[in-house]
């Protein structure tokens, strides 16, 4: 092992094996993931080193080869599609497989919105894969506005069928994974007709190829979108529909009923299946940010360059820039670590009162979510880019593995539901808790208090390293900007302007309030989880200067807002800085076992720069070598070449 790192982990001050199970839950689960994830890093079906080196067609084909393994690993070790088991091996894969939609997208939206009856028929044929579906919802000129969706599903009550049809380009359905080639199911959501009459977004399970040659069935025009950012595993595809008919029962019908059309108690239950994948990419959100911060943890620690004092080159980690960019990123995957434990809890207690009839927490739900999915991938797709570029230009290689992280990534912010639009659904409910505080729930409690113009009493560095002062300046940084967002509606509405106008007008100090409101949820979620948590005192002093970072670091991004708020002013942010210099310093010996401590396989993380063992340029030069352009001395272009010399100018 490289001696940097060597002597780096001698240097740690807690237990590495105490965070590894506290941040697993326990050592058990600690087991039980390593284990899951040895049957798949011995596959070799799973190696990724010539991953930049082969074509869209291999990936996607490997991604069927890799598909086959999990299911085979799945079939014989008796894993459910919808355990934590399959959700462990899935991240572990790290690959968007082709069949992915089918497991968190297909399965759960027919075991949450069909009948007993239709899920006794079709779960047994998808959970057996006699079956592969997608969630086709998006169309072409459609991914945001549901209720604009075009596709079309008419109740032809003579023959008890659905013609389900799209009847113009922009509704063919667009984006939906593994639809290209992969799936010969799909959900569809359309518009429902019957007796004329338009009755909204439903779900219909249509067969689209056949279960003999997987040819397209009558009717189906199919096929891939093409290359994309990432999810290069991933046939996204498009799907036109002409006038296909499908029997009455695949109208999923849990909620509502077609024939003498019965509607949900709540049309947006529709939509429960993105608000499930939405509480999942918060812990994704995570992961993503744990995995890129220990790339450039273990770089920066082994990367000597240029000279603090004459004559020594030391790791560039020991340059304070280099920690105010990475050290912010371990504190915010642990945040977001534990905001994706409480999104989970919260999202298991309203399914079980949904399934019990009780729908009014949806809304709730929603508005939690959506907001945390747009805060969480937002801050994890820049929090990726700032460990990449941390790394210099190895960090720009593929060797370095950012790119594969990134790529997929990216995706996030508009997956599941575009960031933006996210926000404001999130707003939507802020606001209603704001005027009605009674309302609100135990996430937006703060707003049953009016906005006291609070001094914050902070004297010196030692009092922002008070969780419950910190945790005041979210909270009164977040009134303050819902507060006077509030006022501004009001004013606009007053003077004539419809909600929805004043809405639109008011839109970017909406997105400034919801998240200010996001930041002060997860950093109250954050202290209060460590406050709940048992761990040695090494290891609680450890925790404690990382949550203070990312509490401190944040005041200190947006420290307009804090002195707008009128709660602290300039002498204060200084505090607040020098704590954040204070508290760098402090994690700076433990950086590299911290980062050990999310405890990242060599052949997850595959980087030539994160590898455990440090041992980056012998990799690097490995990795080079398998460059295509390497397998002869002089490259087969070189006649093209030879002109160039020899030609004349
Ligand atoms: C590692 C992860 C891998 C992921 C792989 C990628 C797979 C990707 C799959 C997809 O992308 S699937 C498609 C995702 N698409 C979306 O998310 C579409 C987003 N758009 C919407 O959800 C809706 O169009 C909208 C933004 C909510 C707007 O709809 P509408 O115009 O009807 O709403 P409003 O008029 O604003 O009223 C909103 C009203 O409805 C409630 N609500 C909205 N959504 C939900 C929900 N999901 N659950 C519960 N309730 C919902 C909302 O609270 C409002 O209620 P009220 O305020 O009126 O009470
Ligand atoms: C990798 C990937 C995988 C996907 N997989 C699937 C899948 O499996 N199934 C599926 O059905 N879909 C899938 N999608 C589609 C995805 O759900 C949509 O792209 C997404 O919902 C955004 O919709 P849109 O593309 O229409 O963007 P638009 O809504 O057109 O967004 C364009 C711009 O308009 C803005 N905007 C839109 N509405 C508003 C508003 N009300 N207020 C303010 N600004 C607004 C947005 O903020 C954005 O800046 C996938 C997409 C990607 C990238």
């Amino acid at each position: 092992m490289d001696a940097p790192l060597l002597k780096e982990r001698e240097r740690a001050t807690f237990n590495v094996t105490e965070l590894i199970h506290l941040l697993n839950g326990s050592e058990e689960e600690t087991k039980r993931r390593k284990e899951l994830e040895s049957w798949l890093y011995n596959n070799p079906v799973f190696r990724q080193d010539d991953r930049y080196q082969i074509s869209r067609e291999e990936v996607y084909e490997r991604g069927l080869q890799k598909t086959r393994e999990l299911v085979n690993l799945c079939r014989r070790k008796n894993i459910k599609f919808d355990s934590l088991d399959f959700a462990r091996l899935n991240i572990s894969t790290l690959e968007e497989l082709p069949f992915f939609l089918h497991v968190i997208m297909f399965i759960p939206t027919i075991r949450g919105q069909g009948t007993e009856e239709q899920k006794r028929k079709w779960l047994p044929l998808a959970e057996d894969l006699k079956i592969l579906g997608t969630y086709a919802q998006t169309e072409l000129g459609h991914g945001t506005f549901l209720r604009g969706l075009e596709t079309k599903a008419t109740y032809d009550v003579s023959s008890r069928e659905f013609i389900v049809n799209s009847p113009t380009i922009t509704s063919m359905k667009w984006w939906p994974g593994g639809l290209g080639k992969t799936c010969n199911y799909a959900v569809i959501a359309a518009q429902l007709y019957t007796k004329g009459k338009c009755y909204g977004i439903h779900m219909f399970i249509v067969q689209l190829r056949s279960l003999e040659d997987h040819k397209p069935l009558p009717g189906v025009t199919i096929g891939d979108i093409g290359n994309k950012y990432g999810f290069h595993t991933v046939d996204n595809g498009f799907l036109r529909l002409d006038n296909v008919r499908i029997p009455y029962e695949n109208m999923l019908m849990r909620y509502a009923k077609a024939c003498d059309y019965i509607p949900p108690v709540n049309p947006k239950i529709n939509y429960g299946t993105m608000t499930s994948i939405r509480v999942d990419l918060v812990k994704d959100a995570s992961v993503i940010l744990a995995a890129a911060s220990t790339i450039a943890i273990r770089y920066s620690a082994v990367r000597h360059q240029t000279e603090i004092r004459p004559g020594e080159e030391p790791p560039v980690l020991d340059y304070i820039t280099q920690q105010f960019k990475l050290f912010p990123q371990i504190a915010t995957a642990i945040a977001f670590h534990f905001a994706g434990d409480y999104m989970h809890r919260i999202y298991d207690k309203v399914q079980s009162e949904i399934f019990d009839g009780h729908l009014s927490a949806i809304t709730e739900l929603h508005g939690i979510s959506a907001g945390l999915k747009a805060f969480t991938t937002d801050t994890s797709i820049a929090g990726v880019e700032i460990c990449r570029r941390a790394c210099g230009g190895h960090g720009y290689s593929n060797a370095s593995g950012f790119q594969r992280f990134y790529e997929n990534w990216l995706g996030s912010a508009t997956y599941e539901g575009e960031n933006t639009v996210m926000y404001l659904q999130a707003a939507r409910y802020l606001f209603k808790c704001y005027d009605n505080p009674k309302e609100a729930p135990e996430t937006m409690s703060y707003l049953r208090y009016p906005q006291n113009k609070m001094e914050w009493n902070v004297k010196s560095a030692d009092d922002v390293s008070n969780y419950a002062t910190l945790i005041t300046a979210f909270e009164q940084r977040a009134l303050s900007k819902i507060s006077s967002t509030a006022k501004k509606l009001k004013n606009l509405t007053h003077y004539g302007m419809n909600r929805n106008d004043a809405w639109n007008a008011a839109s970017v100090d909406i997105l400034h309030s919801i998240k200010a409101h996001c930041h002060y949820f997860i950093v109250k979620n954050y202290m209060q989880s460590l406050n709940h948590l048992k761990m040695s005192s090494p290891l609680r002093q450890v925790m404690t200067a990382v949550a203070l970072l990312y509490a401190n670091y944040g005041i200190d991004e947006h420290a307009g807002d804090f002195l707008e708020s009128g709660f602290m002013n300039g002498k204060q942010i200084n505090l607040v800085r020098a704590k954040i210099l204070q508290l760098l310093k402090e994690i700076r010996v433990n950086a590299v076992a911290i980062v050990d401590s999310f405890d990242f396989d060599d052949r997850f993380l595959r980087s030539a720069l994160g590898a455990y063992d440090g041992n980056v340029y012998n990799r690097l030069f490995k990795w080079a070598k398998l460059s295509p352009l390497n397998k002869t001395e002089v490259h087969s272009s070189y006649k093209y070449l030879r002109r160039i010399l020899q030609s004349k100018l």
